[in-house]
């Protein structure tokens, strides 16, 4: 009964959209993907492939790809938009004529367009003003999903209709769909794991040891948090899938492209050598900039991304970078319960005595 399927469309043709569209499938929606590559089009609808992002996985063959806009959301229910950053925004408008007020509009994008530091559902809101709109971010590496490992994400939305259709239509045997209200929180904690797993990827070519990466992700967990909390988010997100999750997984595995861009640059290659051979987009090397230069702008201490942006933009050698951190102030672990300032204050007093 193809009539009572949901009809979910996707926006992107690359490993996540890819990944997605075929778990919607699997869940039994009627799924159409858009792409602009006619050849991947066509490999997508013959041989239920995508050999250009994820060459080895069998797309559900229910997925229908095309390039032609207005046939992919002609009747979707629900849209999914996995287009990178830079392009995210071209990419809505493209859509706009075809989409309407009573469909979900869920972005999966992990990044921050620069101009006025917007996030991706906040470009949504912007070009639609529709009021049925989420985030879907989690420990979600699309190869990992591809092979049907299981996982899970969080639906973020302040609609509640959002959050449930969402988790009906991809939640299954392998894919787990948690619910969550902070949509900002969510979002950013997507965002800002990219610059930690570059980070990570960068200290494990270099030899680092265990010790050092669980160091590395738990400060970055709360520095990614601070910026959050500064920025209106709740601190709490930061425990769930979207925070400590998606970050556990970006800073542990190869086949995360943002951790592989810091191993290419640890192992001596230069930015530029390492996004070119990634050939897929790594959003942590653009967001590092914006969060470094939002940050500056409010004054929120980020030692790590300040560190990071060193060794990306200014040649600062990763190892020199390393020490210099660990000169700086020890302060609170967890400044949620400890704040710096008491710290600072307490080993002031030490310092006088
Ligand atoms: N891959 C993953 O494991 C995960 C990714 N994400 C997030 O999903 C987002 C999308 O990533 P992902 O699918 O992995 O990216 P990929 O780099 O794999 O693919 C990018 C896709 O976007 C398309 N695209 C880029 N620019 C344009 C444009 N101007 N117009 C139309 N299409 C365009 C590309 O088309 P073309 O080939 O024609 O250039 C390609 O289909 C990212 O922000 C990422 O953070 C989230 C969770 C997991
Ligand atoms: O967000 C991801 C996993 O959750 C994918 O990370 P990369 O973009 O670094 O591959």
């Amino acid at each position: 009964m193809t009539e009572d399927r949901p009809k979910v469309a996707v926006l992107g043709g690359g490993s996540f959209g890819t990944a997605l569209a075929s778990i919607a499938a699997d869940n039994g929606a009627t799924v159409r993907q858009w792409l602009r590559d006619d050849a991947l089009v066509d490999e997508i609808n013959r041989n239920h492939r995508n050999s250009r992002y994820l060459p080895d996985f069998a797309i559900n063959p229910a997925v229908v790809a095309s390039n032609d806009m207005s046939s992919v959301l002609e009747g979707a229910e629900l849209v999914f938009v996995a287009i990178p950053s830079k392009a995210f925004r071209t990419v809505v408008r493209q859509a706009r004529p075809w989409l309407h007020d009573r469909q979900i509009l869920v972005s999966t994008t992990k990044g921050i367009q620069e101009e006025g530091f917007k996030l991706m559902s906040q470009i949504l809101e912007e070009e639609t003003g529709f009021s049925h709109i989420g985030v879907l971010s989690g420990p979600n590496l699309a190869s990992e999903i591809a092979e049907k490992q299981l996982t899970a994400t969080v639906i973020a939305s302040d609609d509640a209709l959002t959050r449930a259709r969402v988790q009906t239509a991809l939640g299954c045997d392998y894919f787990r769909v948690y619910a969550s209200n902070d949509r900002y929180g969510v979002e950013l904690g997507g965002a800002l794991k990219n610059i930690y797993a570059i980070a990570a990827g960068m200290a494990a070519a270099l030899g680092m040891g265990e010790n050092t990466r669980s160091m590395l992700m738990t400060r970055a967990l709360a520095e990614m948090s601070r910026f959050a909390v500064a920025l209106g988010a709740n601190p709490m997100t930061f425990i769930g899938l979207a925070g400590v999750g998606d970050l556990i997984v970006t800073c542990s595995s190869n086949r995360s492209r943002n951790y592989r861009v810091g191993y290419a640059m640890g192992q001596g290659r230069t930015l530029e050598e390492a996004v070119d051979a990634l050939g897929q987009v790594a959003e942590g090397v653009n967001t590092v900039h914006l969060v470094c230069a939002k940050s500056r702008e409010a004054g929120i201490y980020m030692p790590l991304a300040e560190g990071l942006y060193q060794v990306l933009f200014n040649d600062v050698p990763a190892r020199d970078m390393a020490r210099l951190l660990m000169q700086n102030e020890q302060s609170s672990d967890v400044e949620f319960t400890l704040s710096r300032e008491d710290v600072k204050h307490a080993r002031r007093l030490e310092g006088n005595s």
